[in-house]
């Protein structure tokens, strides 16, 4: 088994192929060494920095990032928003590209995604947008943000209650991950964030499903060896996965597992309930689905139900029905040509998408999550 307890970097690549781009991904204990990161970076020389923060973590780790960062740029400014997913919207990016102005921000200029998923979605299409593109880096605080959203480029915000709507591809300069945050991170918060970890590993990682299976109360203590190991992993295959695909044209659709269904779900609760769990409920109408299409055995149905219930995952939602499920999937942006994008398993560890999935499947999926 390949040891992924040391914490190391690895680099996310993709040069001379018209879209090129490459980063560091670094796992560090502190924010000491992010000023010293930055300056590595070839061709990074701003004179502004602003720290994008929602209002719990801006309490939490905003002093130390800024007196990270002291002495290296002449204006340091940061962006403070309400916590949670409502602020996730073009209003707040809006609020953002006013300080910018403001502040006199030019192209050479940087942000700085501190937090979790919300704040990078939110600080990289503000940077992806204003004057047409400046570099931002993430430092994901939230274990969800480390395993999967800091990585990889997808920036966005919701639009009439639609899931990412809004959104561009724009690669971070650097992704910075002090592993030491995630003591303050609040339990349902690490239970969201296993329902990505759990999704990397059906889709590409059988021996991760395989070391969540048989580390359960390492794991769910977050013992930082098992941390290390499992948000390295994460890394490394959604990382492959985007430089094989930046911008989903083909096999990067295979991150949305669980998600037609979940983004349904996420909707349809109003946000009541948490991506990661959303994804949770999805995957086990994805698995359900793999099952009935004859691509995984009972016993591996079984398995994930399991390990996802283990980690905290929600199998169920109640107060909806199937039909609305339904219709919320069909009005998300899965659909291609009419026909609704589905990833499915062939086994645990191998997805692949499927635009054949007919409504009555849909439909008989949706059933299963709802009690
Ligand atoms: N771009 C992508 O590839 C991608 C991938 C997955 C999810 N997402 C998006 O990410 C969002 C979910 O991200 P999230 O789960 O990180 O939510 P989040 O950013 O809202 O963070 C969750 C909560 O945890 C708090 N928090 C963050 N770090 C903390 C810490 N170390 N200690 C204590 N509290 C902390 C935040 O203040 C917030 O209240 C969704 O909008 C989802 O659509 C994007
Ligand atoms: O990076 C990707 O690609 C993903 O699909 C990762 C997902 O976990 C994430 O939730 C993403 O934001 C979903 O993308 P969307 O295009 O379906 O909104
Ligand atoms: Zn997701």
């Amino acid at each position: 088994m390949t040891d992924r307890s040391e914490t190391a970097s690895i680099t996310v690549k993709r040069m001379n192929k018209g879209d090129g781009f490459s980063y560091p991904i670094l796992w560090e204990h502190s924010f000491a060494g992010l000023q010293k990161a930055l300056r590595e970076i070839p061709d990074l020389h701003p004179s502004r920095v602003c720290v994008v923060a929602d209002s719990t973590v801006a309490d939490l780790y905003l002093e130390e990032v800024l007196d990270a960062l002291d002495g290296w740029v002449p204006t340091l400014e940061s962006f403070v928003f309400p916590a949670g997913e409502e602020s996730k919207n073009l209003a707040t990016v809006s609020d953002i590209y006013q300080v910018l102005v403001a502040k006199h921000f030019d192209r050479k200029d940087l942000l700085v995604a501190l937090g979790g998923g919300v704040t990078g979605d939110l600080a990289g299409f503000a940077a992806a947008t204003y004057l047409r593109g400046i570099d931002f880096i993430q430092v994901p605080t939230t274990l969800l943000a480390q395993v999967d959203s800091s990585v990889g480029g997808k920036t966005g915000v919701d639009f009439q209650k639609y899931k990412n709507m809004v959104g561009a591809f724009h690669q971070p300069r650097l992704v910075y991950m002090n592993m030491s945050v995630l003591r303050t991170l609040p339990e349902n918060q690490f239970v969201s964030g296993m329902g990505e970890v759990i999704k990397t590993a059906l889709i590409r990682d059988a021996e991760l499903f395989r070391y969540l299976d048989e580390n359960r109360a390492a794991v769910k203590a977050r013992e930082p060896a098992a941390m290390i190991h499992v948000i390295r992993a994460c890394c490394e295959v959604k990382a492959a996965v985007v430089e094989e695909d930046p911008t989903e044209r083909g096999i990067r659709g295979i991150l949305n597992y669980g998600h037609t269904l979940g983004h349904a779900v996420e909707k349809c609760s109003g946000f009541s309930l948490l991506h990661g769990q959303c994804v949770g409920i999805g995957m086990i109408g994805a698995s359900w689905l793999s099952l009935r299409r004859g691509g995984i055995p009972e016993e591996a149905f079984r398995k994930i139900c399991e390990v996802c219930l283990f980690y905290g995952l929600p199998d169920s939602v109640s107060g909806l029905t199937p039909e609305e499920i339904v219709e919320a999937s069909k009005s998300d942006k899965k659909m291609e040509g009419g026909k609704i994008k589905f990833i499915l398993l062939h086994q645990i560890g191998d997805a692949y998408i499927d635009k054949n999935v007919s409504d009555s499947e849909l439909l008989d999926a949706a059933a299963v999550l709802c009690r």
